[in-house]
């Protein structure tokens, strides 16, 4: 008897920067990894036993170099998508306040993005109802 797959959840958190002219930080993922080419929220894994605010923070100064205190960090949504060798539990943080100019660490190109023009950017599959979700918050 053979067993069914069962991916497991993978549980990232990623932030929705926002600029205060109303533009959010898309990321562009580097050569090399999953989905490159593709524009996402920063973010990334997290790792255990990291809570997922203090893995957003990590992620936030390894991949942009700033600096967010975790009550900044404003609860926003979620996306639960089947990603074929794993389940994605993608939580979503708002960011209005942050120390440092972000900059792409990792190689990733950086854009500040209108809420209105988020559409023109690719994204992952898993990102696609976000899009309407923050159009809908800023306007
Ligand atoms: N950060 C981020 N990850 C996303 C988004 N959409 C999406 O499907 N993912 C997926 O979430 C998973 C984990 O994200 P990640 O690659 O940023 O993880 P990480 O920073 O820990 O990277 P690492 O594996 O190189 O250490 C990847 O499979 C990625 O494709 C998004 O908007 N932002
Ligand atoms: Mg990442």
């Amino acid at each position: 008897m053979t067993t069914p797959f069962r991916p497991h959840t993978l549980l990232v958190t990623a932030a929705i920067l926002i600029r205060n002219d109303g533009a959010i930080l898309l990321a562009q993922r580097p050569e090399g990894k999953t989905f490159a080419g593709l524009w996402e929220f920063p973010g990334g894994k997290v790792e255990v036993p990291e809570s997922p605010e203090a893995a957003l923070v990590r992620e936030l100064d390894e991949e942009l170099g700033i600096t967010v205190r975790p009550e900044k960090l404003k609860p926003f949504t979620f996306v639960s998508e089947n990603c074929a060798t794993f389940h994605l539990l993608m939580i979503l943080y708002l960011v209005r306040d942050w120390e440092n100019e972000p900059v792409g660490r990792e190689g990733q190109t950086l854009a500040w993005v209108p809420a209105s023009e988020l559409g023109d950017y690719p994204m992952p599959k898993a990102d696609a109802p976000l899009v309407p979700q923050i159009q809908a918050l800023l306007g």
